[in-house]
């Protein structure tokens, strides 16, 4: 089939691949000239595990081409998937949905009459029925649920298709772009627009709650001398559980789970429902940050102002170069506002990170962000991170004090080679910790 992806950022660049790989023929669009110039080159503008093969593979194929021109997009597709970016509002929590809009009413006015625009963005209950009210073209919305850093797998083999249609003609169009997707055993519900709609923001909605969950039992563990780790893996035997997305910590970040449950509870309040919880989930979040940022202040004796500190991580997960709402970096700016010498190191995401915060120090290698440093702080688990000897760390810093915001270091053994370790929502040291009873 002929298709097009309107907005090629982490989602459309992913996903124009994936439809390539599929055996369609791929157009992508989008309206930053340099990310076209540099996706036609075979070069990715952004760091995912897997990607730059497959569109070198398929620019070589010549499935897969990418313009800056609706036009040209527009007479070509059969069906045209809108992957643009709907970020929060500057003036609320609510989604932005300007570029979903300008997006639909570019690729409508060039589309054949018969053909089926597609939404792929997360965007707010009732975007379909208003979109597929004012355009001259049919509307579906199918979104995403692919993770940044799994993105190809995740779109080749998807736990799950969701299609919002209207008609039997838009669902076998979408049966027939993800043929070989259903034929491998993926199950896809069909819905109507806002049901589809839901079930995007209600599942980042359910993951944020589950994060939030652990870090409030970790807030609990802090106060009570527990060991949320433990307590994760405990509560996560239980099936109705499960052992996923309970790894306490510095919170989530990213492009989509903090603006999407905001948005979510916007939108919601619009309908006259209340999900007041989700900002909840939202503070807790939040306090996590805040938390890393205390304990630095303690363990450098009551204020940074002076202190050497090196951060490790700024990407907001590993096996990624995104820093949008990077938790790492939040901490990191908060402690050189206190006066900190902060030095930042990732493997992959210096370069996004020196254009949002050029006033950090960056070091090129774990070893140089870790020489001299009174505190390190262990923010996005990167498994290299994992792999630092403590001993040859222990005599690179000026004092061996690190905090694990991400509970993924070994704290056993970074003790045993003469740090004093500390990680969120476990218990202190022994020797650390207030004396009971007295
Ligand atoms: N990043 C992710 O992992 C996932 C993102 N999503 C959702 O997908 C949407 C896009 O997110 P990202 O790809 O992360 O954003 P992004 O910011 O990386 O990419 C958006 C792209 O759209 C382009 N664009 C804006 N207006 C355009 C127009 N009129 N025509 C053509 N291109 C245009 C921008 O230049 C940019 O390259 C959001 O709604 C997000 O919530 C959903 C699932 C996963
Ligand atoms: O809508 C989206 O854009 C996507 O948002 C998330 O994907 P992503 O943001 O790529 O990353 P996640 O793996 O979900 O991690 C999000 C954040 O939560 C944090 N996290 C995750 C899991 C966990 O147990 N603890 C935790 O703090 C991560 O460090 C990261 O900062 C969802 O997992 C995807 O299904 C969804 O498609």
């Amino acid at each position: 089939m002929r298709l097009t992806v309107i907005g090629t950022g982490y989602l459309g660049a992913t996903h124009a691949a994936c439809m390539a790989e599929l055996g369609h023929e791929v157009v992508g669009v989008d309206v930053d000239p340099d990310k076209i110039a540099a996706l036609r080159a075979g070069q990715v503008p952004f760091h995912e595990p897997g990607l730059p093969e497959l569109i070198r593979k398929h620019t070589a194929t010549g499935r897969l081409r990418f313009t800056t021109d609706h036009t040209e997009a527009g007479a070509f597709g059969e069906v045209h998937f809108v992957c643009v970016g709907t970020p929060q509002r500057k003036d609320s929590e609510g989604a932005d949905l300007t570029y979903v809009d300008a997006a639909f009413a570019a690729i409508a006015e060039h589309a054949a009459e018969d053909s089926l625009l597609v939404g792929k963005s997360t965007v707010p209950v009732g975007t379909a029925e208003r979109l597929a009210g004012t355009l001259g073209v049919e509307v579906a919305w199918n979104p995403e649920f692919l993770r940044e850093g799994f993105a190809v797998e995740d779109t080749l083999r998807p736990d799950r298709l969701v299609i919002g249609v209207r008609s039997a003609h838009a669902e076998t169009i979408l049966r027939k772009v993800y043929e070989p997707v259903l034929e491998a055993g993926t199950p896809l519900v069909t819905a109507d627009f806002p049901t589809a709609e839901l079930v995007k923001t209600a599942a980042n909605a359910f993951l944020a709650t589950k994060i939030s969950f652990i870090n409030a039992m970790a807030e609990l563990c802090e106060a009570a001398g527990g060991d949320v780790g433990v307590l994760a893996q405990a509560i996560g035997h239980d099936d109705r559980i499960g052992k996923k997305f309970l790894r306490a910590g510095v919170g989530f970040g990213g492009g989509c789970l903090p603006k999407d449950i905001r948005a979510f509870a916007h939108r919601a309040d619009e309908l006259g429902v209340s999900l007041a919880f989700l900002r909840e989930v939202d503070a807790i979040n939040m306090r996590r940050r805040d938390k890393v940022v205390e304990l630095a202040r303690e363990l450098c004796g009551g204020a940074v102002l002076g202190a050497r500190i090196a951060v490790l991580g700024a990407a907001f997960k590993p096996d990624s170069d995104d820093i949008r709402d990077s938790p790492a970096l939040n901490v990191a700016a908060r402690l050189r506002l206190d006066g900190a010498d902060v030095t930042v190191y990732d493997p992959e995401a210096l370069d996004n990170a020196r254009k949002a915060f050029p006033l950090l120090g960056y070091a090129l290698s774990a070893e140089e962000a870790l020489r001299g440093a009174d505190l390190v702080l262990h923010l996005t688990e990167w498994p290299q991170f994992r792999e630092i000897d403590p001993e040859r760390a222990a005599s690179l810093v000026a004092r061996p004090l690190i905090v694990d915001g991400r509970g993924a270091l070994d704290g056993d053994r970074w003790s045993a080679a003469g740090w004093h370790f500390r990680a969120l929502g476990r218990p202190a040291p022994v020797e650390e910790r207030p004396l009971q009873g007295l």
